[in-house]
């Protein structure tokens, strides 16, 4: 149902409200989200307002990374009647709904793929080992770090080619006097999309093992075709609506997907060891029943 809505966004309506009574209190989905916004936005506010007292009372606050919320609530402040409550409870909202399954699955795909392929399992490790031996790599390891092993980066990649987190067509309108797309002529106003899973499986741009996860493929030195499948790969979509919050899961991704593999060993339980892992798509691709016994990491002899 929620994939059909999805897709038919005239069902939206009708599954929102059902789904939020079966949940009850606290809503469902984004509902969900939406009211978990509301509690951390009044949470941040009351901070700032006592910051803002202690402060004045000759009295600082020690703090961390300063949160998104308080970013927002900084830009209210700022602008009261241009960037309203409304705006800082939407980009709450945004970021939870388009920026943590989005991560999650991906780092569930990586973590995946390297299970099946213990070959790429043990080059990464390996390259782990080598940049820890040359004493290029921090602790914890720094995200300029990580984005110099071209490996871990090459099983990034591909690990979110061949299973990007989103499935369905990313939609844009036609625009004025129409365009010809791949030979075919759509007049203005014509939604047309393309399905990132689609394009990632182009037999022609990735190869006839456009099927196989193989990081070595972003390894070559053939300009010409690293710059087609490049064009070709968007598990964050293109154009102006690309996603904004791509360089902050880069990151995440960068230095925690090194960081585990280093640090634990992984064995894929029953369910996970059969031909594929079983995944379940409403937009977002996600695994199903994927359970691995994770245990620190003996040291190799
Ligand atoms: C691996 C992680 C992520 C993936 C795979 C992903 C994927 C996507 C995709 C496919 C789109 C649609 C792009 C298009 O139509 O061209 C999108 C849009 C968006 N993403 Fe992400 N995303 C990720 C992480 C995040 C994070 C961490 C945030 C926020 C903190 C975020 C915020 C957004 C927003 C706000 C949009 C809508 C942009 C617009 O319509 O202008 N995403 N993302």
């Amino acid at each position: 149902m929620a994939l059909w809505s999805g897709i038919y966004d005239r069902f939206h309506r009708f599954a929102f409200a059902v789904f939020s009574l079966l949940a009850g209190g606290k809503g469902a989905g984004r509902e969900y989200v939406v009211n978990l916004s509301k509690t951390r936005v009044a949470e941040e506010q009351a901070r700032r307002k006592a910051a803002a007292a202690a402060a004045q009372a000759g009295r600082e606050e020690l703090r961390g990374a300063e949160p998104f919320v308080s970013k927002f609530l900084a830009k209210h402040e700022q602008d009261p009647e241009k960037f309203i409550m409304q705006h800082v409870l939407a980009g709450c909202t945004a970021n939870m709904v388009a920026g943590s399954d989005t991560t999650g699955i991906s780092l569930s795909a990586i973590i995946y793929y390297l299970l099946k392929h213990p070959r790429c399992m043990r080059a990464l490790r390996s390259e782990i080992a080598s940049f820890q031996e040359r004493g290029l790599l921090s602790t914890p390891f720094g995200f300029k770090e990580t984005q110099q092993m071209p490996y871990l980066q090459a099983v990034i990649k591909e690990a979110l080619r061949i299973h990007p987190a989103t499935c369905l067509p990313m939609e844009r309108v036609v625009p004025e006097g129409g365009a010809t797309i791949s030979g075919r002529f759509f007049p203005a106003n014509t939604i047309v999309g393309i399905n990132s899973w689609v394009a990632h499986r182009n037999t022609q741009i990735f190869g006839a093992d456009a099927d196989e996860f193989n990081p070595e493929r972003w390894l070559i030195s053939d300009k010409d075709k690293l710059a087609a499948m490049n064009r070709q790969w968007i598990p964050f979509g293109m154009g102006s609506r690309t996603c904004i919050g791509r360089h902050i899961s880069t990151l995440e991704i960068s230095k925690l997907i090194p960081r585990i593999v280093n640090d634990f060993d992984f064995e894929l339980s029953d369910a996970g060891s059969g031909n594929s892992w079983v995944t379940q798509d409403y937009w977002f691709v996600k695994p199903r029943g994927f359970k691995v016994k994770v245990t620190s990491r003996k040291p190799e002899c």
